[in-house]
């Protein structure tokens, strides 16, 4: 088996945002430049989820929407740059986002704009860098061209016949008008060359498989390129399981290396089957940590695997193997300080989940250039993940429940990514606690059932209190309240 380390990332702090202070002096606007239907939108929205799972506010500014108030049904011919009217209008909506795109840093509400249009024209591209430079903003020009016909095609279809211009039409007759107007833009398009090579651009070719660079200058600029460097828009579902339920986890224990409980060896013995049920014959790559839990989770899948250390559990410093009820009890400020402010808090001696987030960047830029992988995580690393794929706020991400024994597959759409839970019929604990709630074990979370006899030989073994009823009484001296 490889090991993986993680990589050499600057080191956080609570006052800086995820990429180092370089970032917070810059601001970039990101200008998409390309024909319609090559993926701009997609990627312009990807950049932005990427930054802001980073802590890096940015924004799409989208012509098109600003072009659709004034003109919300127009028909290819609307395009056509031998129309003067229709020139005149999407002028004024490019004039309109780039205007409103300047108040927007002027008022520092954010360091990445993404103006998301064709910008197909040199000249229009020219004003665009005037106006930037006027208010001191850096530029970078992202072409994305594409001359795969099965691609382009693809976008056509899926994202532009649902596109709001063309509400309620025939999606046959949509297509077709939508083909138009792509002629339309052929005829003017002008690809970025050597003309302006004083121009910071990054050129990708059939996302993917070519990247041309030029003039990168600054830190955020090529954190930026190398994201995109690094996509790709093969269709792709990733899998995410938390490890089997752990002895720490029966004890309601923070962090440890423990072993998988008896239910946690069931989970790990029934997960070939259900990642069958969900992926099919695919051929899959195990991610795991480098924790005992994890492994012994993944050992029955017949697949390649792989530990990162990325990939294991938050740090909990001093806190390491007590229960949330010791935490509250032995450290009450960091307790009530970590509830008020759970994604910055960091336990002493430990990681907080914006650390976490930063160690997790590569596993993010690998999970981005792949194809089928199953990764075996714990409970604060799924989550950040999961954020990142499913773009949930920082201050909820931390707050999110991930159930034991359940595999999650995340499958990349154009705009939105489609969640399936598959749940093994295995009980196990809950290891959830509701912000504000008081510290108590961790609740079974299968409805409250008895243990089975295993179970409460594995809870004896670990000094646990047994209810009467045969309820486990965890990581607390009083029983869970009954729900
Ligand atoms: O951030 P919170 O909600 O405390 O969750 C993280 C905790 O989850 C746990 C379980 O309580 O993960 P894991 O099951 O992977 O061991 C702890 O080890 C870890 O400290």
């Amino acid at each position: 088996m490889r090991k993986i380390p993680t990589g050499g990332f600057l080191s956080p702090s609570k006052r800086t945002n995820s990429m180092g202070v370089q970032a917070e002096d810059t601001r970039i606007c990101v200008i998409m430049v390309g024909l319609p239907a090559r993926g701009k939108s997609l990627i312009a929205q990807k950049i932005v989820r990427y930054l802001g799972w980073l802590s890096i506010t940015a924004k799409t500014f989208n012509v098109g929407q600003y072009r659709r108030s004034a003109t919300p049904n127009p028909s290819a011919e609307f395009f056509d740059t031998s129309n003067p009217e229709g020139e005149r209008l999407r002028r004024a909506a490019a004039e309109a986002a780039v205007g409103d795109m300047c108040k927007w840093f002027r008022e520092g509400r954010g360091l990445v704009a993404i103006l998301d249009a064709t910008n197909s024209t040199k000249s229009r591209r020219r004003w665009i860098l005037e106006r930037c430079q006027a208010e001191s903003i850096a530029t970078l020009f992202v072409e994305s061209k594409c001359d795969d016909e099965d691609l382009i095609m693809q976008n056509i279809l899926e994202v532009k016949t649902t596109s709001p211009d063309y509400k309620g039409q025939d999606p046959e007759e949509a297509a077709r008008d939508f083909r138009e107007r792509i002629r339309n833009y052929e005829k003017v398009y002008e690809t970025i060359d050597e003309d302006e090579r004083d121009l910071t651009y990054c050129k990708l070719i059939n996302v993917g498989h070519q990247v041309v660079i030029n003039q990168i200058r600054d830190y955020l600029q090529s954190r930026v390129v190398y994201y995109l460097m690094n996509l790709h828009i093969r269709p792709r579902s990733i899998w995410l399981s938390r490890h089997g339920e752990s002895q720490y986890n029966l004890v309601g224990k923070l962090g440890g290396d423990a072993d998988l409980s008896s239910r946690g060896e069931a989970y790990a013995k029934t997960l070939p089957s259900l990642v069958q049920k969900s992926a099919g014959d695919r051929q899959l790559t195990v991610w795991t940590s480098t924790l005992k839990r994890t492994i012994q989770t993944a050992r029955f899948l017949p697949f390649e695997k792989l530990e990162w250390k990325a990939l294991d559990e938050l740090d909990s410093g001093v806190c390491d193997g007590l229960t949330y009820a010791e935490v509250e009890e032995k450290y009450p400020e960091d307790f009530a300080q970590r509830d008020e402010d759970k994604y910055n808090y960091r336990y002493l001696g430990g990681e907080s989940y914006r650390d976490v987030v930063i160690r997790l960047e590569p596993i993010i830029m690998e999970l981005e250039r792949s194809e089928n992988i199953l990764i075996v995580t714990h409970q604060a690393i799924l989550r950040c993940i999961y954020a990142y794929f499913m773009n949930v706020p920082q201050e909820r991400s931390p707050w999110m429940e991930v159930p034991l024994h359940t595999l999650i597959k995340l499958t990349p759409k154009a705009y939105t990514t489609v969640e399936e839970r598959l749940k093994a019929d295995i009980p196990a604990v809950s290891t959830f606690r509701e912000k504000g709630s008081r510290a108590r074990g961790n609740t079974i979370g299968d409805g409250a059932k008895p243990l089975s006899p295993t179970a409460q030989e594995d809870a004896k073994g670990l000094g646990l209190g047994l209810a009467a009823d045969g309820k486990p009484v965890m990581g607390d001296a009083k029983p869970p309240p009954e729900s």
